[in-house]
């Protein structure tokens, strides 16, 4: 049974970022106080104390956790940037930091934003379900590595002094997103959207960030003393598998761009991705360069990966409260300077 959380005092960790802020706005909603600890400052917001600081450094952490119900902890690095120091030293020590800080300033739940992909190799995923899936033994990135460390110590962590969830979202997409929606606008502007990675009928979940928010402020209404919750990691989704590049054409052509259209091998594109990841390791100690075109981007972009979310429905009482359609919407609409310039000139 959901615990009242009337005037509540959380805090978002990352609450600056792209999910987080949107958290923010909806555990105010939700009747939450609401502080928030990021390692910068990107708005600002009178019912919010922002605490600006480390995660790493637990004498930043404790002064925002004094009295606090409930830690959200959805930081992390940015998730392509493929800094393995970086995303070992955040995700995996600084959430040991975190909830070491947690338990030393009495603070009695923590909800963990994970990620779906903890369970993806490149792989195609099927309606995956949490107990049917390990974690992924060959990831394909640093940051799913360190993603798979979080979790499993997250979790490893519940007792009932301190009870911990993970949420674990999958292509989160949606206003003021940092991700999803500028890299794919980037790669329009440069001609490179017009091909399809493999035969375009890979399905995929793709979840609007206002689904995920509902999700998190579930999970913290639901941890406790005798929930099944407990301990436990959750699929998080919009329940609408999708062709990817439907998504993709539904999104780039409601921005104004053209649709892809030219059908690429996924095996060649996959090898050629291996190979610029090999000259980048080759390369790093001289100079760091990410490719844009990524074995992980290339698998999530042609393999199915979509997840069963039956376990939060039953156990956190979840369902989407945004439709894809109208997630798409409130997407394209608030982009405006996402547009294709060209649309204009052509009108
Ligand atoms: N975007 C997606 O599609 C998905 C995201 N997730 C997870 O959701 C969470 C939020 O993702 P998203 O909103 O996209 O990411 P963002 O990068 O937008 O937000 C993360 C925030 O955490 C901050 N941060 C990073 N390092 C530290 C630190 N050492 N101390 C304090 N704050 C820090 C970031 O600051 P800075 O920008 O300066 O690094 C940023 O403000 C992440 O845990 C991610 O793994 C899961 C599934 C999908
Ligand atoms: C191929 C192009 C037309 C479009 C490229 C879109 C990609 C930038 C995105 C498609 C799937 C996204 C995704 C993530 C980042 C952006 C994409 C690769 C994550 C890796 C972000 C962090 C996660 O935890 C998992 C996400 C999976 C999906």
């Amino acid at each position: 049974m959901a615990a009242s959380v009337k005037n509540k005092k959380c805090l978002v960790i990352g609450g600056c970022g792209f999910l987080g802020r949107h958290l923010c706005e909806g555990l105010l909603e939700r009747g939450w106080t609401v502080n928030v600890f990021d390692i910068r400052s990107t708005f600002e917001d009178s019912r919010i104390k922002f605490f600006i600081g480390d995660l790493c450094k637990k004498e930043d952490l404790l002064p925002a956790l004094e009295g606090v119900y409930c830690v959200f902890h959805c930081a992390s690095p940015a998730p392509l940037s493929n800094n393995k120091a970086l995303f070992y030293k955040v995700n995996y020590e600084g959430t040991r930091n975190v909830i070491e800080a947690c338990k030393e300033a009495g603070v009695k739940r923590m909800v963990l934003t994970s990620s779906a992909s903890v369970v993806y190799e490149g792989k195609g995923i099927r309606n995956g379900r949490e107990e049917e899936l390990p974690y992924a033994a060959k990831p394909l990135d640093y940051y799913t590595e360190t993603k798979i460390l979080q979790e499993r110590t997250s979790l490893e962590a519940n007792s009932d002094d301190f009870y911990t969830v993970a949420i674990r979202p999958h292509g989160i997409f949606g206003p003021r997103d940092l991700q999803l929606v500028p890299i794919t606008v980037d790669m329009a502007r440069k001609g490179k959207t017009k091909f399809i990675i493999g035969d375009g009928k890979n399905v995929v979940d793709f979840t609007y960030v206002g689904n995920v928010v509902h999700g998190h402020i579930l999970a913290a209404e639901h941890i406790g003393p005798g929930s099944p919750a407990n301990g436990k990691a959750y699929h998080i989704t919009n329940d609408e598998p999708i062709f990817f590049w439907t998504f993709m054409t539904r999104l780039l052509t409601g921005l104004g761009y053209p649709a892809p259209r030219i059908h690429l091998p996924y095996s060649l594109l996959y090898v050629v991705a291996l190979f610029l990841q090999f000259v980048a390791w080759i390369v790093s100690p001289l100079v760091i360069f990410t490719p844009s075109l990524s074995p992980m981007k290339v698998a999530l972009a042609g393999t199915d990966h979509f997840y069963n979310c039956e376990n939060a429905k039953r156990d956190l009482g979840y369902s989407p409260v945004f439709t894809l359609d109208q997630a798409l919407k409130l997407t394209i609409e608030s982009y405006p300077e996402m547009r294709n310039p060209e649309e204009k000139k052509g009108s």
